[in-house]
């Protein structure tokens, strides 16, 4: 019996066709983040086929059916088929209310590039036409900080207290879902918690391209005026979203030198550094980087360990640090891939009602690591020990012997003549020009020590099953 079948088995009470979506459901609701999940998945209504090869959702309006299909429909498919066994098509329909009313009209393609932004995240339907936009879960407190993200988290913090004073414009840089987003929600989430009455605005750049678009065709530039003009604080992420876009750049510049005259607070997002940003206007580009520009950096291991652990936490799930220090060692790019990491072992281990660990986390992970398929060299092996150990890579070739680093050092020399062809002498070499019987004595010294320390046979474990990925 295949997993998904015992899964359909266990809700045997139920007619068969609802307990297949009751348990896309149920997964669903372990992946997602609680917001996404009741905003998008919950109001779902399903219909399944007798012979379970077509489910169909029905979705309220045009707008979602959009989203749902663009955010959730592949993987809606992948856990539909993987619960049942077989492939299962999937098909999403306007619920009959909506689609007997027609009343609607297909967006510009400018406004559908900008519905990439899900607006309804924290919308408030009775603030009387003015929508914050803010995602009320990114907030400083689920901000791990590291060195990665220190300034920047710094500079977002003081905006947020004292808007309107230093590091204005504040500019934020750094690569894909390295946390840019997130700071600048939190920026706008907290001055909101400090100060009810301000009039904050978080914004996608290409949605303010596409409010442009609309001012323009309906002639309303005093209406985008007042809204954007009157603001306290402006969030807008991904400005490098204004290249080539003329208009857009002109009325960004005048709402810019509106809200800075009167001492409102500006934080901006990109990919780049404002020098580094292309077809903007350079009055723009130095405006941009007349307040404060700060960069986001790559997390490092620490980081990326802490940040598994509290998103796992969020979950109700305690990851022993072993996991996680496996997984931010395998996983490294930013931390949406890290996200991507948890939500399968998570949802693995749910599946398959294992503990989690590292063995479960390598199956989980397979796809992903096999990619890396990684060889092992002995300057990986130092780096990995140098990591665990938290000691510089450069102190596996250093003289240095204070215990806390002669120690690692020798079980990084363990480890390389266990998991690599080297000979002693060549190991002894790569170790800052060692003696060969000095590599000779640690491959013994912890090869014995190994069969009598459970808690450094246990290290040992950790590390050869993250260096073996
Ligand atoms: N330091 C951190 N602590 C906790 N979560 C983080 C951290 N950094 C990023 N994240 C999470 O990682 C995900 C990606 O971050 P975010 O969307 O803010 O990235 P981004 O830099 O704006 O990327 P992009 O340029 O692709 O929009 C989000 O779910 C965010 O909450």
């Amino acid at each position: 019996m295949s997993e998904g079948q015992h899964h359909l088995a266990s809700h045997a009470s139920l007619n068969p066709g609802d307990s297949l979506w009751q348990a896309c459901i149920d997964q669903l609701a372990q992946e997602l983040p609680e917001q996404q999940f009741n905003t998008w998945i919950k109001p779902l209504a399903a219909q399944v086929s007798d012979d379970f090869s077509k489910v169909t959702l029905f979705v309220a309006n045009r707008f979602k059916l959009d989203w749902v299909r663009a955010q959730y429909a592949g993987r809606i498919s992948s856990l539909l088929e993987k619960i049942y066994g077989q492939p299962v098509q999937l098909e999403l329909a306007l619920a009959l209310r909506e689609s007997s009313a027609r009343t609607y009209s297909p967006p510009a393609a400018n406004e559908t590039a900008a519905a990439a932004e899900p607006p309804e995240i924290s919308e408030d339907p009775n603030a009387a036409g003015f929508k914050n936009r803010l995602n009320t879960a990114l907030t400083f407190d689920t901000l791990v900080e590291g060195t990665a993200n220190r300034m920047a988290r710094a500079a977002a913090m003081h905006v947020a207290t004292t808007p309107g004073y230093l590091y204005n414009p504040l500019f934020i840089y750094g690569g894909v879902g390295l946390g840019k987003t997130h700071l600048v929600h939190a920026v706008g989430n907290k001055l909101l918690q400090d100060k009810p009455g301000s009039k904050v605005l978080y914004i996608h750049a290409e949605q303010f391209v596409s409010d442009v678009v609309k001012a323009y065709q309906r002639k309303t530039f005093d209406e985008f005026k007042e809204k954007y003009h009157s603001l306290d604080l402006l969030l807008i992420d991904d400005v490098q979203f204004f290249a080539n876009k003329d208009r857009t750049q002109e009325e960004f510049f005048n709402a810019f030198e509106a809200l800075l005259a009167k001492k409102s607070h500006i934080v901006m997002t990109s990919d780049t550094y404002p020098k580094g940003l292309t077809d903007i206007h350079e009055r723009l580009i130095s405006r941009f980087d007349s307040g404060l520009t700060v960069a986001i950096e790559p997390p490092e291991l620490e980081m990326r360990v802490a940040i598994l652990i509290n998103k796992a936490r969020v979950e109700s799930v305690e990851m022993p640090e072993e996991v996680a220090f496996f997984v931010a060692k395998n996983v490294r790019s930013n931390v949406r891939e890290l996200e991507g990491a948890l939500r399968k072992i998570l949802a693995y281990s749910r599946f398959n009602q294992k503990e989690i660990s590292i063995q479960l986390a390598r199956e989980a992970l397979r796809d992903l690591l096999s990619i890396q398929n990684r060889q092992i060299s002995v300057e990986n092996i130092q780096k990995t020990v140098a990591d665990y150990y938290k000691i510089k890579v450069a102190d596996m070739y250093s003289k240095k012997r204070p215990a806390s680093i002669a120690r690692p050092r020798q079980i990084a020399m363990y480890l390389a003549k266990e998991l690599t062809q080297k000979s002693l002498p060549e190991i002894g070499e790569l170790f800052g020009g060692r003696d060969h019987t000095t590599v000779l004595h640690a491959v013994r010294k912890i090869g014995g020590e190994r069969q009598q320390m459970t808690e450094l046979n246990q290290q040992l474990h950790v590390l050869e099953q993250t260096l073996k990925g």
